[in-house]
């Protein structure tokens, strides 16, 4: 008796699976080479119905169109047709990525929601939003920018002035990645959000990354490794990092997931304008040309 998991004669596994006499491969009743589930449906139809339906069962069927059975019901003159490409069995078959994406950017969500309590006066944490306000420009671009250019200006020393550029080519840097990022990834900003922000680039109608949270980051490592800080003022440069990511999401700015890869948008930052430090060695025009002004 044959065995339905048996090859018969080159044919997939299964293909010879009926339990019908009269059946025998390549016959009509047989489907010709078809699974044994499209045999075991037509068997009791006439020989010609039989290879038609198979036919037509098999192109018809979710499972044949995503290629798994590339021989199914193929008559014995038909060449077996091309199996189609991966990606398309990934909508059968979402792979464990993609609901692991799926299930991160729900909790994301609810989550934002959740901590939104500043987002606008009437909220729960409604009365503390000033102060979320006054946090957010601590982390605004423009504050650190001009900030800089004054130090740079008054600045009289070689080692302060050789600080400063850098600080103002990370700050300058930082800009221009999280207004690319936020061009190619165009996220909404959250629902709850106002649009009430001090001076906003276009981009900034998106939210990944947060641009705080990127400045944070990339700012407090760099007075971290360029400023020689007592400890208590070191541990205030990390929370106000801190609390200015999570202020972001109390304010409705942003999602959790938008601070946290800002945070380390930042942080990777730092390691570029660490690894290309600019000095009066690498880029003498630049010193040179701040000197004569
Ligand atoms: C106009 C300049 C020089 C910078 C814009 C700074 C800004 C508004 C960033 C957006 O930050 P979030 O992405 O955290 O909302």
């Amino acid at each position: 008796m044959p065995s339905p998991r048996r090859s018969v004669e080159g044919r997939p596994l299964g293909a010879s699976a009926s339990s019908s006499s009269s059946s025998s491969p390549g016959s009509p009743a047989h489907g010709g080479g078809g699974r044994f589930e499209f045999q075991s449906l037509l068997s009791s139809r006439a020989p010609g119905a039989d290879l038609t339906c198979a036919r037509l069962r098999a192109s018809e069927s979710p499972v044949h169109r995503r290629g798994s059975f590339p021989l199914a019901a193929a008559g014995p003159s038909q060449a077996p047709p091309p199996p189609l490409p991966e990606e398309d069995r990934m909508d059968l078959n979402p792979s464990f990525l993609g609901i692991a994406l799926r299930s991160l950017l729900a909790i994301d969500l609810w989550l934002s929601k959740k901590l939104g309590v500043c987002a606008g006066e009437s909220s729960s944490w409604g009365s503390v939003r000033p102060l979320m306000k006054l946090l957010e420009i601590s982390g605004h671009g423009i504050p650190w920018l001009l900030g800089t250019l004054y130090c740079l200006s008054r600045s009289d020393s070689w080692a302060g002035r050789e600080v400063l550029m850098n600080l103002l080519f990370a700050l300058l840097l930082d800009l221009l990645l999280v207004a690319l990022i936020k061009g190619l990834v165009r996220r909404r900003r959250p629902a709850h959000n106002q649009m009430d922000m001090f001076v906003t680039l276009s981009v900034d109608k998106y939210s990944f990354p947060s641009g705080h949270a990127t400045r944070a980051a990339l700012v407090s490592r760099f007075i971290l490794n360029h400023l020689v800080l007592a400890i208590p003022l070191r541990v205030l440069v990390v929370l106000w990092a801190l609390v200015l990511g999570l202020s972001r999401v109390m304010l409705g700015r942003h999602n959790v997931t938008d601070v946290a890869f800002g945070f380390f948008l930042g942080y990777m930052q730092y390691s570029i304008v660490d690894y290309c430090w600019l000095s009066p060695h690498n880029a003498p025009v630049l010193f040179v040309l701040w000197n004569q002004q």
